[in-house]
């Protein structure tokens, strides 16, 4: 039996759209029952002997709420009407979701991530901090993506990895991916023949695999391949993944067997570094020499002026960029300190002379270790 006081629940659109279209208020609190159940408040009121968990929930739907309200008969395939989907449905979805609580007295704040934003770290720090303060006040945090504002470059698109970035951000015990599908299947679940996976212990597990995409409903995204990759990022930092459909959420919460097991395959990260590596998009990249990629890559030192060979991109300071060697390959990826119009007249020059010459303010690393993720084996 799984035991956790902090699980992040994230259910698909698939799972609360009807077979029509539009929201479906009654999967809704199908739903909001079993969560708020999990939850102190809902714990005390049934007088269950389950312990009580805080939970932070990660709903798509408002792309699929949005459709109905505008006319759309199917999810639309270019970036501007889903966005319009988007700001309509999304009020809509979290309206439902607070009448649907306040059955149980319960509060729901609403959180907009951009994935790109929460790998910097004033942005990371604020979203942990409005997380932690809305589970404090006993209220349940409900994330999606800023999908109106979220660029193609930056965009998620689908809420899997999204959720385990959450997951790892508020140092969950637990993530529960609710779908409409009761776990992974060896193969097409739709084709008689294939098998539910109970447990998968590691990368190992999933040879031989058919990981597809979305499901019949139309609506969910990234189907089992964005479910799958966010196992991977969640079990990596140490997060034990339980996949399986809404109908089953009540026995996820209680650890009770269902779906499929992630087992955890890492220990926790440092924090930010994670989002980093999988949620930011590079916006240009410099080229190291071989000295420079030894010191990042072997002794995680920071990324000094005098190791870069090269800039590529229209950047900004802050921004992430790729660290490329010699031949042009990725060796990290860092949040660097200046913008790409800077950089060139500083390469291969000592911190020291840059200092003396163009002054204090420009003695400072090109990408900082602490900023730095390192993406070779
Ligand atoms: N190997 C597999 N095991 C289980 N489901 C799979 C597999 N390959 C593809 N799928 C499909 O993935 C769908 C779930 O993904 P998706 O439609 O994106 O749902 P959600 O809206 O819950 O994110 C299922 O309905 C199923 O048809
Ligand atoms: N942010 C989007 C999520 C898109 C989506 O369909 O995700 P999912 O159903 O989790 O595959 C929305 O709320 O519509």
């Amino acid at each position: 039996m799984l035991r956790a006081r902090r699980i992040v629940v994230k259910v698909g659109s698939s799972s609360l759209t009807t077979a029509a279209g539009g929201l479906d208020a009654d999967r809704v609190d199908a739903l909001v029952d079993v969560l708020a159940r999990a939850h102190e408040h809902g714990h005390r009121a049934q007088g269950s002997e389950e312990e009580p968990v805080e939970i932070v929930l990660v709903s798509s739907g408002a792309i699929a709420a949005g459709l109905a309200p505008l006319g759309l008969e199917k999810r639309p395939t270019d970036l501007a009407r889903q966005q319009a989907a988007a700001s309509v449905g999304q009020g809509l979805l979290v309206a439902r979701y607070t009448a649907s609580f306040a059955r149980y007295g319960l509060r729901v704040g609403q959180v907009l991530l951009t994935a790109d934003d929460a790998s910097r770290r004033a942005h990371y720090r604020n979203a942990y901090r409005t997380l932690e303060q809305l589970l404090v006040m006993g209220a349940v945090p409900i994330v999606n993506e800023n999908d109106t504002v979220a660029t193609a470059e930056i965009r998620f698109g689908d809420n899997d990895r999204l959720a385990a970035l959450v997951a790892h951000l508020v140092r969950a015990d637990l993530l529960v991916l609710l779908s409409d599908v009761d776990g992974l299947y060896d193969g097409d679940p739709g084709k008689p023949g294939s098998r539910r996976i109970a447990e998968v212990h590691g990368p190992q597990d999933l040879d031989g695999v058919e990981i597809g995409s979305a499901g019949k409903a139309g609506v969910g995204t990234g189907g089992m391949v964005t479910k799958v990759e966010a196992a991977r990022i969640a079990t990596g930092a140490g997060i034990p993944v339980v996949l399986t459909a809404a109908r089953h959420a009540a026995d996820a919460l209680a650890g009770r067997d269902t779906g499929t097991l992630f087992h955890r395959t890492g220990r926790r990260a440092a924090d930010r570094l994670l989002w980093l590596e999988h949620a930011s998009s590079p916006r240009g990249s410099v080229t190291l020499d071989a000295g420079a990629v030894a010191a990042v890559v072997e002794r995680r030192t920071s990324l000094l002026p005098a190791g870069v060979t090269g800039v590529e991109g229209d950047f900004t300071a802050g921004d992430p960029v790729d660290l490329l060697d010699e031949n042009g390959h990725i060796v990290a990826r860092g949040l660097v300190n200046f913008d790409a119009r800077e950089l060139p007249r500083l390469l291969g020059r000592s911190t020291r002379d840059l200092a003396r010459e163009l002054g204090a303010a420009y003695e400072r690393e090109v990408v900082h270790r602490d900023d730095l993720v390192v993406l070779t084996g």
